[in-house]
């Protein structure tokens, strides 16, 4: 490289949260240099697109289009969510650097401070996921869960007097109509926004999609003038516990088929020499579930995805695709 600064164009979506995070992902990866970035957003059909995620072709929408721009050339290196990205393999592109992972938890922010076990009989709980529509139902089935969809300002601002909220005057038309939403910690603290949170649900009471914390960069597999260029840079952001942790939850997902629209939750961790991983599938009503866990020893991208693999099929041996309809989109 000599002295010659190459520019590395970095993809995201256009949301304040993407922008955000890959913000912080430039920053790091400059940190160690010899390269300069220009973060270019690309609009996908989630962003430009409303109505129900369910109806517009699943999460895979996020991903599809800054997959596209990496591949023809747009730009170098794509920042996703990782719980956005589908399991299926894409040719030519590889999985370049997984940082470490963020807070994986759901969270819920609800009026007045309360918690989970607070809000009254009835409460009105806003969220777009089935995952967390039927676990929320599991532990309070008297709750009114509301489809909400849109960025994570809009989901916070359904919600009264939440910390961070505009005024209720300066959005006319606007309404702050439910006593809750559920949304990921992750991004509220990707955004500066965790002071809204009332609760952080754990994983007894709410396991987080596969993936949720946790960024992905993807660039083209082939592209040695890249790696010559930021090959360093990637894998000084590279988190290995991390990469061991999403290899098994998606493992697990890919094995079910599972769509995005499937109310299975996953959460794996490494401690010490295991790899713990955690899952469960709850029927839409939130009445029965099945809840697995299981660890191995082979701290490897092949342990891990066994570990994932192996999850999936006890689960299937246990009646889970009776429980819920595993391939839904909608
Ligand atoms: N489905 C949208 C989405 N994709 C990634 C995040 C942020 C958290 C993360 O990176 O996992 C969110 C918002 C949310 O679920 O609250």
């Amino acid at each position: 490289m000599a002295q010659t600064v190459a520019s590395v164009k970095i993809g995201t979506r256009g949301s304040k949260l993407a922008l955000s995070q890959t913000g912080q992902i430039t920053e790091q990866l400059s940190a160690v240099g010899g390269f300069d970035a220009e973060i270019i957003p690309i609009k996908t059909d989630g962003d430009v697109l409303t109505g129900p995620l369910s109806q517009m072709g699943g999460t895979g929408v996020f991903a599809a289009e800054l997959r596209s721009a990496v591949l023809d050339g747009r730009v170098d290196v794509a920042v996703h969510s990782l719980k956005d990205l589908p399991t299926a393999a894409v040719p030519g592109l590889a999985l370049a650097a997984v940082p470490v992972r963020a807070d994986a938890r759901d969270a819920l922010c609800a009026r007045d401070g309360l918690k989970l076990s607070e809000l009254p009989l009835g409460a009105t709980v806003g969220t777009g996921s089935p995952r967390r529509a039927a676990q929320l139902l599991a532990a309070r089935a008297d709750l009114l869960i509301v489809d909400i969809r849109g960025n994570v300002e809009t989901r916070l601002g359904r919600v009264p007097g939440l910390p961070g909220n505009p005024e209720a005057a300066v959005v006319p038309g606007k309404v702050a109509d439910l006593d809750a939403v559920v949304l990921a910690a992750a991004g509220l603290g990707r955004i500066g926004r965790l002071e809204a949170v009332t609760e952080f649900l754990e994983a007894d009471v709410m396991l987080p999609a596969p993936g949720q914390g946790a960024l992905a960069l993807e660039c083209r597999a082939s592209d040695t003038d890249l790696s010559a260029v930021l090959g360093q840079s990637l894998a000084a952001i590279d988190d290995t516990d991390t990469r061991l942790a999403i290899t098994a939850e998606r493992a697990l997902l890919a094995r079910l088929e599972a769509g995005c629209a499937a109310p299975v939750g996953a959460l794996a961790h490494r401690k010490g020499s295991m790899l713990y991983l955690e899952t469960v599938v709850v029927s839409l009503d939130g009445r029965r579930s099945l809840r697995l866990k299981k660890a191995t020893d082979g701290l490897s991208v092949v342990g891990a995805t066994l570990l994932g693999i192996e999850l999936a099929e006890e689960l299937l041996a246990g009646g889970a695709a009776d429980l819920a309809d595993l391939g839904a989109k909608a």
